[in-house]
């Protein structure tokens, strides 16, 4: 059988974590932003996590330039809730050090986007400015990745339980229930996306349960679908990052702010 994708990214996950240093903290941290607070008191009618993110595996490289202290603050401006903020180097050219610029740029929750196999990864998002975490359950035991949401939590940190069919999110309800599930619309293996994965696992998402759609929006149809499909909000990466205005975008796919709390510096 060959090797899967996601089997190559943790494989050097851990070579880099055999050479792993703590940084030191960003800053006397004030008290953590909430996720789950600012997505159910969401700006527009369906909450927006928008990302930081310059590569992929599948499509490479595809924002060079962008500085993402300056990414964030317009997505701040046009009323995102939360921040993404991918910080894996290797397949995805982010870093901690875009964690921190970003830290000091938007006052809003920040999710660190990463492949988390190892607590230590947990104290350095702490230490880099993150508010939340991203926990994926196709890389993580149920067991392994509970005792993870719970180190979070003992830091203040939430963390997303990021899953992609209905037999990984009914292994982690039989363990607990997260108060924030993802589903990743794109499929680990194609890397194509299709929003019929969130249409399909919602269904399964207890009631109570924060519920991200994420990965392939690209269209204001697409976030009318996710609404109906009972998301509470919507991780969007490429779309923004690759329409040359992050605002314009946010308007044309979320419409008009029906409520304005959003607040930067
Ligand atoms: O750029 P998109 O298609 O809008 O997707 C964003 C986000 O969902 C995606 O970056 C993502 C979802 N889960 C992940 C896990 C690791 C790395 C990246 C991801």
């Amino acid at each position: 059988m060959p090797k899967s994708f996601l089997d190559r990214i943790l494989q050097t996950k851990l070579e880099e974590l055999a050479v792993f240093t703590m940084p030191d903290r960003v800053c006397e941290q004030q008290e953590h932003y909430s996720l789950k607070k600012a997505l159910r008191n969401a700006n527009h009618e369906l909450g927006l996590i928008a990302e930081v993110k310059q590569a992929s595996p599948s499509k490479g490289i595809f924002a060079p330039r962008i500085i993402p202290a300056r990414v964030a603050k317009a997505y701040a401006r046009a009323g995102a809730d939360a921040i993404s903020v991918l910080t894996d180097r290797t397949y995805f050219h982010g870093s901690t050090e875009h964690l921190r610029e970003v830290r000091g740029s938007v006052q809003l929750p920040i999710l660190r986007k990463d492949f988390i196999i190892d607590e230590r990864q947990i104290e350095e998002a702490d230490r880099c400015g993150a508010d939340a975490i991203l926990l994926i359950a196709a890389a993580l035991d149920p067991l392994k990745l509970h005792e993870f949401y719970l180190a979070a939590q003992d830091r203040g940190l939430e963390s997303l339980v990021e899953v992609h069919c209905v037999e990984e999110l009914e292994r982690i309800l039989r363990m607990f229930t997260p108060e924030i599930i993802g589903i990743n619309n794109r499929n680990l293996k194609t890397f194509e996306t299709s929003l019929s994965v969130t249409e399909t696992v919602a269904k399964v998402v207890p009631n109570e349960v924060v519920l991200v759609s994420e990965s392939g929006v690209h269209k204001a149809q697409d976030v009318c679908f996710l609404r109906d499909q009972g998301a509470t909000a919507a991780l969007v990466g490429e779309a923004l990052i690759c329409s040359g205005s992050p605002e314009q975008k946010i308007c044309d796919l979320f419409g008009e702010v029906v409520k304005s709390n959003a607040s930067f510096t």
